[in-house]
């Protein structure tokens, strides 16, 4: 895929690119008042409102529609805002491009569908309108990956990926899990493209988001999309989550914006040393994992003697909370050592279910 960097279709750009305004156009007189705030605000250059709202059940605001694109037009003219909304299917975007409408996102729930996704694509076929795809509802990285191949292959190569956070069915403090895991593999899979973090869906609540908008900067992300109201508190959707124009000034300015490379020589060499030292210990935990799957299948090779299962259970359970307590002793958290032991442990039972029926290795 070929993705132009942000700067060649936004120029002048400063990091991070800040998109904000409303999670929905509710009026001509909040779409105004709050582009009005937010433009004064030096880092905004793109100003967001859904027009069609994809809610889970039926019978809540689902959006103004068409006259809401207007407003949108409206909130260019005036501020000099470059606009964007949100597209499911062909008639969304055969109205946005009718408005004028800058760029176009593709919503968690539509990057689900692969069927949805395609014919938004092949509506935009010879636009090379850009096109921001946000990620789909589960951890599927794949189904991310296709959904901007599919806009790429409609010749658009303004393309950027929101990272929206995951819906697991887990319980935490976020609305939807952040798993910083896979826009980071994304980015590393294609670094040419940029990601923007939509903090407002991951967070769920507005104290949350400024936390999020510094993880997102730690993690080399471009952007940000914010969602933003002039009166948070009345918004017709995602009330919690939104916050005023004031309070996204205050987050921008408190962002901590660190570089990747040093600018001395002698940082440098300190990160040098440190990362040499990393390199060793790297090698030690290679190793030692070496050791311990010679071990796991000299087990699994009696296990198959006495026709053993290879999934033990109990000892499985026992193992994990004496790592996590063992963990938790050397300053690591639970949830780091659970998700390597869980590796550890589902690589052991493949391992030993090979033994024990002898699968041929390959497979
Ligand atoms: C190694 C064994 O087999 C499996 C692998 C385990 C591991 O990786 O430590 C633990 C329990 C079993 O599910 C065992 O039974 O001890």
């Amino acid at each position: 895929m070929d993705f132009l960097p942000l700067n060649k279709w936004l120029p002048n750009l400063k990091r991070p690119l800040v998109i904000a305004g409303p999670c929905s156009a509710e009026s001509h007189d909040q779409m105004l008042s709050t582009a009005r705030e937010i433009a004064k605000i030096p880092d905004v250059r793109i100003f967001r409102a859904g027009i069609w709202k994809p809610r889970t059940r039926p019978n809540c605001f689902e959006g103004v529609g068409e006259e809401g694109l207007k407003w949108l037009s409206d909130v260019k003219a005036e501020t000099g805002l470059l606009t964007t909304t949100e597209v499911a299917n062909t008639q969304h975007v055969e109205l946005a491009l009718k408005h004028g409408v800058d760029i176009l996102w593709i919503g968690a729930r539509t990057t689900v569908s692969p069927f949805a996704v395609q014919e938004i694509a092949d509506a935009l076929k010879g636009t090379n309108i850009p096109v921001m795809v946000k990620n789909p509802v589960n951890q599927d990285l794949a189904l991310w990956i296709g959904a901007l191949e599919r806009i790429a292959g409609s010749g658009i190569n303004k393309i950027a990926a929101i990272h929206r956070g995951f819906s697991t069915g887990d319980t935490s403090k976020y609305r939807n899990l952040p798993l910083w895991k896979i826009p980071i593999e994304l980015k590393s899979k294609f670094q040419d493209l940029p990601i923007i973090c939509d903090p407002s869906h991951i967070a769920g609540k507005r104290d949350l988001i400024a936390y999020v908008c510094q993880k997102a900067m730690d993690a080399d992300m471009e952007g940000l999309m914010v969602e933003t109201h002039i009166d948070p508190t009345k918004a017709l959707s995602d009330a919690a989550q939104q916050v005023t124009p004031e309070a996204l000034g205050a987050i921008i300015e408190g962002l901590s914006l660190r570089t990747e490379f040093g600018v001395d020589r002698t940082f440098e060499q300190e990160l040098d040393a440190l990362r040499g030292q990393v390199d060793r210990v790297d090698q030690e935990i290679l190793e030692a994992l070496k050791t311990r799957t010679e071990i796991i299948k000299k087990i699994g090779e009696a296990k198959k003697e006495k026709n053993i299962m290879p999934l033990q259970i109990q000892r499985m359970d026992e193992l994990m909370k004496k790592r996590i307590d063992l963990g938790k002793d050397l300053g690591l958290t639970e949830t780091f050592v659970k998700d390597i032991y869980d590796t550890i442990h589902s690589e052991s039972v493949r391992i030993q279910s090979q033994i024990v029926n002898d699968f041929d290795s390959k497979k």
